[in-house]
Order: structure tokens, then C-alpha cells, then sequence
């Protein structure tokens, strides 16, 4: 687990999707080199979608073997399949109905017209064995050593659907875990767990806009085991915000 987050600030938000694609695509191509395979942990919310529009774009997308790469969620809005709102639609579109991704190794989580209808515990559960699965024997919180977790940040400090003094945050026994009355809408969701976020190999914080420069200051200032998601976030070989001037507050 490594203590000190890096900060790393972009001009605007453009250059912040642009730079952190190029900075993915070549984590995961890394990744690739050394073990032949790699996963990501994809967020919700505008950074994280502007991100997977700038992955589209990139001209060195193909450095990554789209077909070799685990693609997971760190949330997920639990609504209908294909709701344009739930995050796995949006990715969808903006990047994975783009490159050759193998599906078997697409895991969204679940949806509500799905096996476990309004069960958003057993879909929760379902989702925290396909984890256990792909960790392995022996993973602690049975999470996989994820290669990049991206997470986006409330303006309250929540990341994925982990809300400050919200139950989901407190939960620590399985890798996801059932969210409901979010005070963010829609309020049942679906979320990874401090632990399952803390067994990522890196995690990355996006956050850009004024409305959460306090969040980041409260955040980076906070103890990494506080009552503040965003804190409790590490990865256990990097920790890296990335930001944009107004949510750094250096505009
Ligand atoms: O369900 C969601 O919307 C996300 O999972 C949530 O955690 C999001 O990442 C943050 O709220 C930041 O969202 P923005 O980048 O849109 O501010």
C-alpha cells in the first residue's frame, strides 16, 4: 500500500481525457507485456466517460490487446438493461462497441430485469463471486489485483457508489456490495467495496470542475482509513489524483 498519493493537475478537462487515455493505454499495454493479460476497473460520471471517449479517439488505441483485458465496474446504477443512464450503456458506447473486446471477459454487473429482478442484494452477491472467481484461492476480500482502478469523486467525496457515513462504505466482508436510498439518484445501486478498491494494483481519482475542489482538499487531507471514500481509496502500488486546475485549486 503506498502512503502518498501522487497529484498530478492538467490544464482543462480536455487535456486531463486526453492525457489519461494516453497514460491507460499505456498501463495496460504494460500490463500486457509482463503477464499477457489485463484488467480495468471503468467508473460512471462525466470524467470517466470523458475518458473512454478520448480512448476512442486515440490514434495509439491498439496498443492494447482489446481482446485480452477484463473490463470491470467500480458501480453501477441499478436500472433496466440498456438504460442510457446505467454506466455499462455509456461505456458501451463510447469505447467497448468500438474495439474488440472479447464479451466473456466484459463483466458488467447486473441489471434490474435481469436474473435477480429488484434482489440488488443477490446481484450484489452474484457480482462479488465473479470477482472471488477471477481473484482466485487465497485473494484477500476475494478481489483481483485489478491493473487500473479508475474512480470519479462526488462532490461530497463518495467514489463508486461508496457515500460518506452510508452503510455501503462501512461494508467489508465481500469484494461488492448492495447500495440503497444513494443520496445521489438513482438511489439502488451496485458498488465495490473499500477492500476490493484497495486490492487494485493502481487507482486513479479523477476529478475536475470548482464544485470539487473541497472535496479534493478534504480528501487528500483525510487519513486513508477516515469516514472519507475518496481518502479510503489506494491502490496498493500507486495512488494518483488526476485533476484539472479548478479542482486542484490552482485556477
Ligand atoms: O454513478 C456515478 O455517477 C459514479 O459512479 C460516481 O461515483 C461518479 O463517478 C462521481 O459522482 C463523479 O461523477 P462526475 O465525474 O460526473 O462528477
Amino acid at each position: 500500500m503506498t502512503d502518498s498519493p501522487e497529484v498530478v493537475v492538467h490544464r482543462d478537462t480536455e487535456v486531463m481525457a486526453h492525457a489519461t487515455a494516453a497514460r491507460l493505454l499505456t498501463a495496460l499495454a504494460d500490463a500486457q507485456a509482463a503477464r499477457g493479460t489485463a484488467s480495468v476497473v471503468l467508473t460512471g460520471g462525466r470524467n470517466g466517460n470523458a475518458l473512454l471517449a478520448a480512448l476512442a479517439a486515440s490514434p495509439a488505441r491498439e496498443a492494447v490487446d482489446w481482446s485480452a483485458l477484463d473490463i470491470w465496474w467500480g458501480d453501477e446504477r441499478y436500472l433496466p438493461d440498456g438504460d442510457p443512464d446505467r454506466n455499462a450503456t455509456q461505456a458501451q458506447q463510447a469505447l467497448l462497441g468500438k474495439v474488440g473486446v472479447d464479451p466473456a471477459r466484459v463483466h458488467a454487473m447486473p441489471c434490474s430485469d435481469g436474473a435477480f429482478g429488484a434482489d440488488v442484494a443477490a446481484a450484489a452477491a452474484w457480482y462479488a463471486r465473479e470477482l472471488a472467481a477471477a481473484a482466485g484461492p487465497g485473494a484477500p476480500h476475494g478481489a483481483p489485483a485489478f491493473d487500473v482502478l479508475l474512480l470519479g469523486v462526488g462532490p461530497d467525496t463518495h467514489v463508486a457508489s461508496l457515500f460518506p457515513g452510508h452503510p455501503g462504505f462501512a461494508a467489508r466482508d465481500a469484494a461488492a456490495v448492495a447500495v440503497t436510498a444513494a443520496p445521489k439518484p438513482p438511489p439502488t445501486r451496485i458498488s465495490l467495496t473499500v477492500p476490493a478498491i484497495r486490492s487494485a494494483r493502481q487507482v486513479w481519482l479523477l476529478a475536475a470542475g470548482e464544485d470539487k475542489a473541497d472535496a479534493v482538499a478534504r480528501a487528500q487531507a483525510a487519513p486513508a482509513d477516515g469516514e472519507v471514500p475518496a481518502a479510503a481509496a489506494r491502490g496498493r502500488e500507486r495512488t494518483l489524483w488526476l485533476l484539472d486546475r479548478t479542482a486542484a485549486g490552482t485556477a
